[in-house]
């Protein structure tokens, strides 16, 4: 099929290799805002941005009716409002706070652990999130991901907060540190033990292998849809 890469850097380069490699044309690399004539009549759209940009880029791309698969982290605020578009212009969109197989595991047996949790008053909960230097939003939007995961399934919780753990709020802490690909872990401590489920990314590979997976996923789809309508968890 056909892709066009809205946003070309880090994660732009890694899927436009291995979106060729399963067989796909990628017909646009584009790392300014996309419009009927740079896109190049692409079946899906790839967009990995930046949080400042990726609101107008998705806008763009549901105006033009092309599915999207983004994967910029840092601007779910506006995300009801590309959701409402998404229907009004009668194609697709998939946002994923992360793409890759191995979290959205964790994802799932996160929120399995928050439940059984939930009766347990011996253990207090935080997030710790570790990525490279050049990431420009804190916290990562696969930690909110688990904390919204933690909240959802524990009424301990009813919110998170970044670097500060607060009566009901859930502590995120976000660590910035060399050239990480992306660390998560959550810790449950007592006074006499500690449990912890952590995600370790070797690499960006997985990330965009599930992007890639999605949009061949989403060609012929309409509405909105999550990495685990894709996987089926
Ligand atoms: N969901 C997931 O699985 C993952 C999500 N991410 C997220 O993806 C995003 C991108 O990550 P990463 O690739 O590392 O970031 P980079 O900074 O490496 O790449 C961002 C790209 O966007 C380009 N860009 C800047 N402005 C615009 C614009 N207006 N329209 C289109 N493109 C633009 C940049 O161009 P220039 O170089 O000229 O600035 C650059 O090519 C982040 O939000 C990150 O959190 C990252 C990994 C996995
Ligand atoms: O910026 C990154 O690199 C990553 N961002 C995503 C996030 O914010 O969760 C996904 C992954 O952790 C890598």
């Amino acid at each position: 099929m056909k892709i066009a890469l809205v946003g070309y850097g880090k994660m732009g380069k890694i899927i436009d290799e291995i979106a060729q490699k399963r067989g796909h044309e990628v017909v646009a690399r584009l790392k300014e805002t996309p419009t009927t004539e740079n896109l190049n009549n692409p079946d899906v759209v790839i967009e990995f941005s930046l949080p400042e940009a990726a609101f107008n880029n998705i806008k763009a791309c549901l105006e033009n009716k092309i599915p999207v698969i983004c994967g910029t982290t840092g601007w779910l605020e506006q995300k009801e409002e590309i959701e409402k578009l998404t229907v009004e212009n009668g194609t697709a969109f998939l946002y994923g706070s992360n793409f890759s197989l191995g979290v959205n595991l964790f994802f799932a047996l996160n929120e399995k652990l928050a439940a059984l949790m939930k009766n347990v008053d011996e253990y207090s909960c935080q997030l710790e999130e570790i990525h490279h230097i050049h990431k420009k939003d804190a916290p990562s939007g696969t930690a909110i991901s688990i904390a919204e995961g933690i909240i959802k399934n524990n009424s301990k919780f009813d919110a998170w907060k970044l670097d500060e753990t607060q009566n009901k709020q859930l502590g995120i802490f976000a660590i910035r540190e060399d050239e990480v690909p992306g660390t998560h872990s959550v810790f449950y401590r007592s006074e006499v033990d500690e449990i912890e489920i952590k995600h370790t990314a070797f690499n960006r590979n997985g990330f965009a292998l599930g992007a890639v997976v999605a949009a061949e996923w989403i060609k012929d789809k309409k509405g909105n849809f999550e990495m685990k309508d894709v996987l089926g968890l």
